[in-house]
């Protein structure tokens, strides 16, 4: 088990001026790279990458299709391990941390046999520090702030249907709700706005800002849609194709609350020129290799 030194981070700012400085990143990836399989069938996913991400910040990853994204939320849930180098999480090796994880995917995973106000609360039957208390305060307490998420999504009223019954876009929502109920320090979002039409998308990116905004978790979001990675994140990072490596680390600058208008500001276009074409440089490189 290694332990992060805390002197190796000294002097790393963190993302936002105004913030208080950070002595350790929430996450930091030191030199880690990942292989899928081994031998000659190997497929290195990831290229040797650094990478900080300090507490409360929103870092959006882009890039080719499979350039190693979900690979990175992966290494960060620790569902799978570097194959070479280091990923810490709070200032431990990933697995040994005491970190609240919230985690949403393009398809929404509810449990059809659920209400989607069950659905809402299952992380509390789970998780340590809400689930010692789940009997005591599963029809009191806990119902009542899955009821005060459904509403802040624009969900009121639907926590007793049943997800078949509710629309995509709909259950997205109450995917998000189930994600962050349990107030996590750390949301792992894998492209969850990824089958959804561009309005409920784009009204799903207004709902995620103003919770992020309530609550500041740390948030690591891997979406295809460069427009989204600009509305919603404050760092922007670039891979290249596969084997991924981290071509630009990019500061968002626009005031929040974004709004849909900001979308069309010159500024907020022409950061998204910027990383299509960076991104698109980054494809054909790969195909002339
Ligand atoms: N379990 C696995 N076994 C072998 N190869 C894998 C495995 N999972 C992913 N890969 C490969 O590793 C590379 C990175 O995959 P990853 O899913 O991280 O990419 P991505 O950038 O998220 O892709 P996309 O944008 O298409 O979702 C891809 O080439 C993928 O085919």
């Amino acid at each position: 088990m290694r332990m992060l030194n805390v002197q190796d981070t000294a002097g790393a700012r963190p993302f936002d001026p105004d913030a208080p400085p950070s002595p350790t990143p929430l996450i930091q990836f030191d030199g880690a790279a990942l292989a899928y399989g081994r031998g000659e069938g190997a497929v290195q996913a990831l290229a040797t990458t650094d990478l900080k991400v300090f507490a409360g910040d929103f870092v959006a990853l882009v890039g080719p299709s499979g350039c190693g994204k979900s690979t990175i939320l992966k290494l960060v849930a620790g569902l799978i391990r570097a194959t070479s180098g280091y990923v810490f999480v709070g200032g431990r090796e990933v697995g040994a941390e005491d970190v609240r994880i919230g985690m949403a995917f393009q398809n929404p995973t509810l449990l059809p046999w659920l209400t989607i106000r069950d659905n809402v609360m299952l992380p509390l039957k789970i998780v340590p520090g809400f689930r010692e208390t789940w009997r005591a305060k599963r029809k009191g307490e806990y119902r009542e702030r899955a009821e005060t998420l459904l509403a802040k999504v624009g969900l009121a009223g639907f926590g007793d249907r049943y997800p078949w019954q509710l629309s995509g876009g709909m259950q997205q929502r109450a995917s998000l709700c189930r994600a962050l109920i349990h107030e996590p320090t750390l949301l792992l979002l894998d492209e969850p706005f990824g089958a959804l039409d561009q309005f409920t998308r784009e009204e799903l990116w207004e709902i995620l800002q103003a919770l992020w905004m309530e609550t500041r978790p740390t948030v690591l979001l891997v979406t295809h849609d460069l427009r989204e990675s600009a509305f919603l994140a404050n760092r922007i990072v670039v891979m290249s194709a596969r084997p991924g490596r981290i071509l630009v680390d990019e500061h968002v600058p626009f005031a929040r609350p974004r709004t849909i208008d900001t979308t069309a500001e010159p500024g907020f276009v022409a950061l998204g020129h910027r990383l299509r074409n960076l991104i698109v440089a980054a494809r054909t490189a790969a195909k002339e290799a």
